[in-house]
């Protein structure tokens, strides 16, 4: 049975689990449940912390986890990356009281708060700078002012939990962070399924059904708009000047392309939304 690690709160718990029962599986029906047998497809899902999911997969007593990327690299664990989900998506920045720092040499003998101990280590090592960490569990931005630190660490997404603080981020983006499905190279083969399965989520999430019909000499043209995955299907009409295509778009671009395609002189173009993908 493939054992898979879930955020069980936070900002990724509800995306992973609307995910996976898009992709199929049972998902939980209470949000206390820690654990969920799905019988149908051979599967547990463990419900844990998301900060811990990189341990659990990286000892190999699971199998493979939904986590955060800063979360996978700050648990210095054995897990690696899979691929990225296209959700969570947040950075990892430097900030401090407004005006105070410009350049992150000027952290040097500098007091850090961080929730992201092991991560954070690692940068500073990596571009000399001796810098003390402050560990912290959460609303790190109120270390300043509470005077336990100089500057912070922190997931920024927004920036408003920052301008509330009256902080301003200065420096380079220490990580770019998303949602990431991880494993182990021992354990990844058996997951094949459910990563199959996911990304097939990914691009039903991402991509619509376009068809429309289009002079036949003008095909060409249109195709280019719209060239699909592998290349579109060209369908003959009745009237033997026209002729049907049907492509996947990218949901994010549909009115473009059919202001465009109508441009071209396509006509009857309608846009149908995909309940499921397997590539
Ligand atoms: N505001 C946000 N927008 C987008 N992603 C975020 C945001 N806050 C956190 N994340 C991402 O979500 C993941 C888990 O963070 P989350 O805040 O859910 O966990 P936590 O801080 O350990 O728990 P909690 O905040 O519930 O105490 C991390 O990868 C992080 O980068
Ligand atoms: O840039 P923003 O959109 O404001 O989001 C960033 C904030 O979101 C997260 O906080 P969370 O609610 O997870 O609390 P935490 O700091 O206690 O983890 C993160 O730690 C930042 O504080
Ligand atoms: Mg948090």
């Amino acid at each position: 049975m493939l054992r898979i690690a879930v955020p069980n709160k936070g900002m990724l718990s509800v995306t992973a689990d609307e995910m996976l029962q898009e992709a199929g599986y049972r998902g939980r029906h209470d949000s206390r449940e820690l654990v969920a047998i799905d019988p149908r497809n051979n599967v547990e899902f463990f419900y844990l912390r998301p900060r811990d999911i990189a341990t659990y997969v990286g000892s190999g007593v699971l199998d493979i986890g939904v986590t955060g990327r800063d979360l996978l690299l700050d648990a210095e664990s054995e897990a690696t990356e899979v691929r990225a989900l296209d959700f969570g998506d947040s950075t990892f920045r430097f900030a401090g009281p407004a005006g105070q720092f410009t350049d992150v040499s000027q952290l040097q003998g500098k007091r850090v708060a961080t929730s992201y101990e092991g991560l954070l280590r690692t940068w500073f090592d990596e571009h000399g700078i001796d810098a003390t960490l402050v560990k912290l569990d959460g609303a790190v931005e109120s270390a300043i002012r509470l005077g336990v630190a100089d500057a912070v660490a922190d997931v920024v997404s927004t920036g408003g939990t920052l301008r509330k603080a009256g902080l301003e981020v200065f420096g380079p983006v220490i990580l770019e962070s998303t949602a990431v499905l991880i494993s182990t190279p021992e354990k990844v083969d058996a997951a094949a399924t459910l990563i199959g399965r996911l990304e097939g989520v990914l691009v039903a999430r991402k991509y619509a059904l376009m068809d429309y019909d289009i002079p036949t000499d003008r095909v060409e043209q249109a195709v280019a708009v719209t060239p699909g995955f592998q290349s579109p299907t060209i369908s003959p009409l009745r009237d033997t000047e026209w002729v049907a295509v049907r492509s996947m778009v990218p949901v994010g671009d549909v009115n473009a392309i059919m202001d465009e395609l109508h441009g071209l002189g396509a006509r009857a173009i309608i846009v149908t939304a995909l309940q499921a993908a397997r590539m």
